[in-house]
């Protein structure tokens, strides 16, 4: 995969930083957004065909230290002991004494009210951070000690927003694997119901989507996400409220993906949607940085907490 044009629309960052970073992304399945103070235009140019991703407001990367070691396939055991992270210039932490491990082919779900400092858990798994306190290790080595490049190969990450980039649907599902053959993108949109409404298209899997996925609705373009986390295959996924703003009908269509994306696979879900967390074999209740309840949601639900309250104040 070669590198093309990098141009920095505004913010500091060297040039030896930007390379970094386009050293990542070249491997990153998922389009970034949301990451911090700088504006990036990366393009990159991919097996003839010229993709532009935009990184609004991304932060320069963490370099990998000296003695980083590459991570070939993880098993997907991910440990978080005692972290703690506050925002740079931030008065408190967002995440606090945060302790959880999550076994290989668990599904954890992480809710919680508004900035309780569920997604700022997804950053820092995928080292958009690092922690102030504690730890954080996948296969049980710290992941500061991986390079960044092999960690987020072994993690893939849904957002409620994919950005999409200017291409075609199959470069587009098939953006987080350098081998995927056409067979691949075809099983994987099948898997995430979006092979039916791909061949609809007069252009079908050819068709070009413009860079925001316009022609697409929201729950077609989270479809196509799913089917491009199948096709990264990683042993670990991050869903960072892959339902938000979908409809209840959307939200209906997309239970059968997420479930057959996340099986087998470490996952974390991220999200304020209770229906998402009744099935998740655990659910971490996250309020002001703090665990403040864990267990099955069954469990929860029948206890009078934390998780019990969020399910009356959803009514
Ligand atoms: N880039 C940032 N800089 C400074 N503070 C931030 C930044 N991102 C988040 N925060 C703060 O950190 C805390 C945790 O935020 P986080 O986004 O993790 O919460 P959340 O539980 O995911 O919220 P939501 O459900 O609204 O997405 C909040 O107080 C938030 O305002």
């Amino acid at each position: 995969m070669g590198l093309g044009v990098w141009e920095i629309t505004s913010g500091r960052i060297s040039l030896g930083g930007v390379l970094a970073f386009a050293a990542i992304l070249t491997y990153l399945y998922a389009p970034l957004q949301e990451l911090g103070q700088l504006r990036v235009m990366v393009s990159a140019a991919t097996t003839g065909s010229e993709r532009i991703i935009e990184l609004l407001d991304a932060v320069p990367p963490l370099a990998d230290a000296p003695d980083a070691r590459r991570l070939a396939r993880a098993w997907g055991h991910v440990r978080l002991q005692s972290v703690g992270f506050a925002y740079p210039g931030a008065s408190r932490p967002a995440v606090q004494g945060f302790t959880v491990d999550v076994q290989q082919g668990e599904l954890l779900a992480v809710t919680g009210a508004s900035g309780a400092g569920k997604s700022t858990i997804a950053k820092l798994l995928l080292r958009f951070y690092d922690p102030d306190f504690g730890r954080i290790a996948l296969d049980g080595v710290d992941i500061r000690h991986l390079t960044l490049e092999s960690l987020r190969s072994n993690i893939a990450l849904v957002q409620q927003e994919t950005l999409m980039f200017h291409g075609t649907i199959r470069d587009n599902i098939g953006y987080g694997s350098k081998t995927a053959t056409d067979q691949d993108i075809v099983e994987a949109a099948k898997a995430a119901d979006a092979h039916e409404f791909i061949t609809a298209l007069p252009a079908g899997y050819r068709t070009v989507i413009g860079q925001h996925g316009h022609g697409l609705s929201g729950g077609q373009r989270q479809r196509i996400a799913i089917a491009r986390a199948m096709v990264a295959n990683t042993p670990v996924l991050v869903l960072d409220e892959p339902t938000a703003s979908l409809d209840s009908h959307t939200f209906d269509r997309l239970l059968g993906p997420l479930r057959r994306l996340t099986a087998g696979r470490t996952t974390i879900l991220i999200t304020h949607d209770l229906r998402l967390t009744a099935n998740a074999d655990r659910v971490l209740v996250l309020s002001q940085g703090r665990v403040v309840e864990h267990g099955p949601p069954g469990e929860l639900l029948a206890a009078s907490g934390p998780y019990r309250e969020l399910h009356m104040l959803a009514r």
